[in-house]
């Protein structure tokens, strides 16, 4: 298809070898992602691997070095513009502005939209958010977890196909959270596609599929569940005595430096160990059978991402001669 739009089932998001160089560094490097519509993508990764990046040669915003790809049907390097059009995109520090009130900022959006019907429009937004008795109140009196949803709501307010958000919740309390995630589900399960980059390992738990990664390279993509089992990391958690002068955390870093061993860490008064061979995991365990009893578990997906992290820093190491 040329011009733009999707055929039923083909992905909303599909691009290939997708990288971007600045100043001779290439900080993301030949990623490619593809996301159904209504799906609703986890982009996780330690900070500075091109999360921010990526997004923004998604929307449009900036040009890719190479690679290829078509968003919404649009090609992403010629049609810019449509794509830029269609999608919202909400970035990490996104300017809301503290001293209109909370209906002036969306009339504020609707304008640089160029929308139709912007009262109707606005109240509706309004209503959404729960705010339809508070839009006279102003934007910088809101606590942050209802800022992010205002934010959230004037993303959409033009109606993308397409949200890209940015750490949406970072620094936002838990409960806020959960209310914003719940947004996002309602959103998704309209059809909206939602990428969204986050370090919150129960907010990657929430999302359909997940992509990883690390110093610009995609090291990690499908669901929870496959990306797990992709890792072939299998874990243990002891609990018992741990008291006798050497407390879990103590114990944790002296089982880190045995053969066969990941990761070891402490879990309140519980040890969390894993490593790529359940036999070997087991042999490292052994001196402390006797005390602590070791049951397998299913290794979790931070486990997975630390382990990602480090071999991915393994291979960034460049030796000079
Ligand atoms: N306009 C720019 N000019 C030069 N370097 C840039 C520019 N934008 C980003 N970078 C660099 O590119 C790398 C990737 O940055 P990016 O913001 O995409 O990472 P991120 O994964 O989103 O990080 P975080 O989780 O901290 O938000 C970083 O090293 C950053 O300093």
């Amino acid at each position: 298809m040329s011009a733009g739009g999707v055929d039923d089932g083909a992905p909303v998001i599909a691009v290939h070898g997708l990288t971007k160089r600045f100043g001779g560094r290439t900080v993301v490097d030949a990623v490619d992602l593809s996301v159904g519509r209504g799906r609703i993508c986890g982009f996780l990764g330690p900070n500075g691997s091109g999360k921010t990046t990526t997004l923004r040669m998604i929307c449009g915003l900036l040009i890719p070095d190479g690679g290829e790809g078509r968003v919404l049907g649009f090609d992403m390097l010629r049609e810019r513009a449509a794509i830029k059009a269609r999608v919202g995109y909400m970035t990490q520090k996104f300017g809301l502005f503290a001293d209109l009130t909370i209906a002036e900022n969306l009339e504020f959006f609707a304008r640089v939209h160029g929308l139709d019907r912007r009262r109707e429009r606005v109240a509706e937004a309004l209503e959404r958010l729960g705010l339809a008795t508070r839009g006279q109140q102003l934007a910088g009196s809101l606590s942050g977890g209802w800022k992010q949803r205002l934010a959230l709501a004037a993303c959409v307010l033009h109606e993308p196909e397409i949200l890209l958000l940015d750490e949406p919740t970072a620094g936002v309390d838990p409960q806020a959270r959960r209310e914003f995630w719940d947004q996002i589900h309602a959103l998704a399960a309209q059809g909206m596609t939602v990428l969204v980059s986050t370090h919150y390992m129960d907010e990657a738990e929430r999302c359909h599929e997940i992509a990883y990664i690390a110093y610009g390279r995609m090291l990690a993509r499908g669901t929870i569940d496959e990306v797990i089992a992709g890792s072939r990391l299998h874990a243990l958690q002891g609990e018992g005595r741990l008291d006798d002068g050497r407390g879990a955390d103590r114990l944790a870093a002296e089982i880190e430096g045995r053969p066969g061993v990941a990761m070891a860490a402490p879990f309140g008064t519980a040890i969390h160990v894993c490593g790529p061979d359940a036999a070997d995991l087991r042999a490292a365990v052994a001196p402390w059978a006797d005390r602590i009893d070791w049951r397998e578990v299913q290794p979790s997906l931070e486990d997975v991402f630390i382990h990602l992290m480090r071999g991915a820093q393994d291979n960034s190491v460049v030796v000079s001669p």
